[in-house]
């Protein structure tokens, strides 16, 4: 006999597994656990909101009515989200910059918070690893060193505003820290001050105002420029830029754009130009800037771009000052190719006090008050705190900025395949023999639906978190499940197969083959030597339904124990008297044949975990060939 279970396979348990926690809740998607060093209370992530990129006019106003409407509910909200805090520890927040009261006062709702400004990088690292969250603006720099140093307790980074070139995203997924920001609570905020900046530098009305503060009357030096008539470009034409774009259409000026990755009806509709760079930086009299700053955008407006701009143009940024190379912008000012700045960012905030871009008497400054509205802040401070409490609350908000953005519809269909995506992934690591560590898995999946239709990303996620929890130290979640395989050289790769079954169900099944592994259960291998699984959903539970070519039928929680025997009556009861001797309650049970009286396969489902002792009494059993013990 090829006895392969051992009471190692006991041990065998996962970091904040709901399925551990609770048995109650194994069948509830657990697509985000964080991992936390205070609060060993799982958390499940469900997708709460959709509304990605609301760019027009009328979600603009959809969304201040939103903001008016979370203010007016906030107070309620916070009692709901006290009663629903007082089942359990409340996480710890930090808030490391000025925050709107609104927001903060959701947060003191749901946490224990603490706002501690001005922190200098080695306090933050210092203080860090006491927080489940982190709130910022722009100010803070979440750096690597600050991941590291929350040694894994930090749950969710909240940006409370756009830019999220102040967080280190990478570190964070690979830390699993979810970040989000709030994309669109101070839109409108930004374009305001983009048309003040634009205004006020065309009629040199900051350069009029300190003169005249200083005694003088200088009407003939301070002659503005008209902007009716004039050519705007916008430089990304996302939704602050398309908001600017309106108001100077409203101020009668012809506003061209340049965006790579703006939908051209959009323009159409504004009657917005969408037009190349070198075309925009040619044509415009002003330019506005509205882009990322990423590393394809970094200095994008340097010696060599000025050079193509109409000589006197003028410029705006109120996006970020990493756009632009200062060096270069002080040349172009100094030889009249760049007529006016007017800017609200700067590469480094603040910008030294002798920089030469602030003091040049062609340039406009505001110290990075873009946002900052009463406005926006009460409204960017009720979307972040929101979002904050939702990922802690197991959300996932439509602002996840590192985590896969899943419809709410697709994800409460594929709730009960989650599931069955972790629990095979839980079942596959544990028969897998031998100590090299699994390299290759595929998964098909198989579904009347066509391949497009379904989007398997969390199954992936899942089936990787069940594959490499129970085996390491690492925690998984919907985060860093790409990144955590990759790391530990775990290739999955995905195939659809289109079946002829219901196309209500987004799965019909979902298989999971290792090639190339030894198996402590040999029945699991199939003919050409892969490990095959197979599971389903019926009724809404997850199930196993094949095992290498052995037809099961057997719901996947709790413990399970798989047995090749041969296919002889009685078999069910000698086990199960076994079992019943030492206490051991058998929940269900199934058998799977190849042919009458030739091989079966016995999968029993207990719910107490059987000793040592007991496992081998069933192991001795003569007409059991192998048996595994499996802790799902
Ligand atoms: N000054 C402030 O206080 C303030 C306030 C709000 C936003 N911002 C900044 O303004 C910028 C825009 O914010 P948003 O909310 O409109 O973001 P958004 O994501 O809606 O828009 C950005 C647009 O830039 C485009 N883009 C990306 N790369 C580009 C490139 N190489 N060339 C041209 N376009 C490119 C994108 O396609 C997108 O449409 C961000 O940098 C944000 O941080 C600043
Ligand atoms: O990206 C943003 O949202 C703005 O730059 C605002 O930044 P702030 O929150 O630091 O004002």
């Amino acid at each position: 006999m090829a006895a392969a279970s051992s009471s190692s396979s006991l041990s065998i348990q996962p970091i904040f597994s709901p399925a551990a926690a609770s048995p109650t809740n194994s069948n509830k998607p657990n697509l985000l656990s964080f991992p936390s060093s205070s609060n060993p209370t799982p958390i499940s992530l469900k997708l709460v909101n959709s509304s990605q990129n609301p760019t027009s006019q009328g979600s603009v106003v959809r969304n201040a009515l939103k903001v008016a409407e979370s203010a007016r509910t906030a107070s309620l909200d916070t009692r709901d989200r006290a009663a629903e805090a007082d089942s359990g520890p409340r996480p710890a927040i930090l808030v490391s910059e000025k925050l709107g009261e609104a927001g903060l006062k959701l947060l003191r709702g749901f946490g224990n918070v603490e706002c501690l400004y001005n922190l200098s990088q080695e306090e933050l690292c210092k203080r860090i690893s006491e927080f489940d969250a982190l709130i910022v603006r722009s100010g803070t720099k979440v750096t690597r060193q600050v991941f590291e140093a929350a040694k894994g307790g930090l749950k969710v980074v909240g940006r409370a505003g756009v830019g999220i070139d102040n967080v280190d995203l990478q570190a964070a997924t690979e830390f699993g820290c979810l970040v989000v920001n709030a994309p669109t609570a101070n839109t409108v905020a930004a374009a305001e001050h983009g048309i003040a900046l634009l205004a006020s530098m065309a009629r040199n009305v900051a350069q009029a105002d300190a003169s005249m503060k200083a005694g003088k009357w200088e009407r003939s030096k301070y002659v503005g420029v008209s902007l009716v008539g004039k050519t705007l470009a916008i430089m990304g034409f996302g939704k602050v830029g398309s908001e600017v774009a309106r108001r100077a259409k409203g101020l009668g000026m012809h506003v061209i754009a340049h965006d790579p990755y703006a939908p051209a009806d959009r323009a159409r509709a504004m009657s917005v130009d969408l037009v190349s760079f070198d075309q925009a930086i040619a044509t415009a009299d002003f330019i506005s800037l509205h882009m990322p700053l990423t590393p394809t955008t970094s200095k994008l407006f340097n010696d060599e771009t000025f050079a193509k701009m109409k000589k006197g143009v003028r410029i705006i940024n109120v996006a970020r000052g990493g756009v632009i190379d200062e060096d270069a912008l002080v040349r172009a000012l100094d030889s009249g190719v760049v007529a006016q700045a007017a800017l609200d960012v700067f590469a480094e905030e603040p910008p030294s006090k002798d920089s030469k871009l602030v003091q040049h008497h062609n340039v406009t400054v505001t110290p990075h008050l873009g946002a900052s509205t009463k406005e926006a802040q009460e409204g960017v401070a009720i979307e972040i705190a929101e979002a904050v409490v939702g990922a802690l609350n197991g959300e996932l908000s439509a602002t996840a900025v590192n985590a896969p953005m899943v419809p709410p519809e697709v994800l409460s269909e594929l709730a009960p395949y989650v599931v069955l995506a972790e629990k095979l992934g839980r079942l596959a690591v544990q028969i897998v023999a031998g100590g090299k560590g699994i390299q290759s898995v595929k998964v098909v999946y198989r579904s009347a639906r066509d391949p497009d239709d379904l989007d398997t990303r969390l199954l992936r996620a899942m089936i990787t978190k069940g594959i490499i929890e129970p085996i390491s130290s690492s925690f998984i979640n919907l985060v860093n499940a790409d990144y955590t395989a990759k790391q530990k050289g775990l290739r999955i790769s995905e195939e659809r197969v289109t079946v002829d079954s219901s196309p209500e169900s987004p799965v019909d099944s979902i298989q999971i083959k290792i090639s190339n592994m030894q198996s402590k259960f040999a029945s699991a291998v199939t003919d050409n030597g892969d490990i095959s699984i197979e599971g389903k959903v019926k009724d809404g539970i997850p199930r196993l339904t094949c095992i290498g070519t052995f037809d099961v039928d057997v719901s996947l929680e709790g413990n399970l124990i798989l047995c090749r025997q041969l296919d002889q009556p009685g078999m069910i009861g000698q086990v199960g008297n076994i079992l019943g001797q030492h206490n051991v309650n058998v929940s269900f049970m199934s058998v799977g044949r190849t042919a009458r009286r030739k091989q079966a396969v016995m999968a029993i489902g207990v719910d107490e975990a059987p000793d040592k002792e007991t496992l081998m009494k069933v192991g001795a059993v003569p007409a059991v060939k192998e048996f595994v013990f499996l802790d799902l």
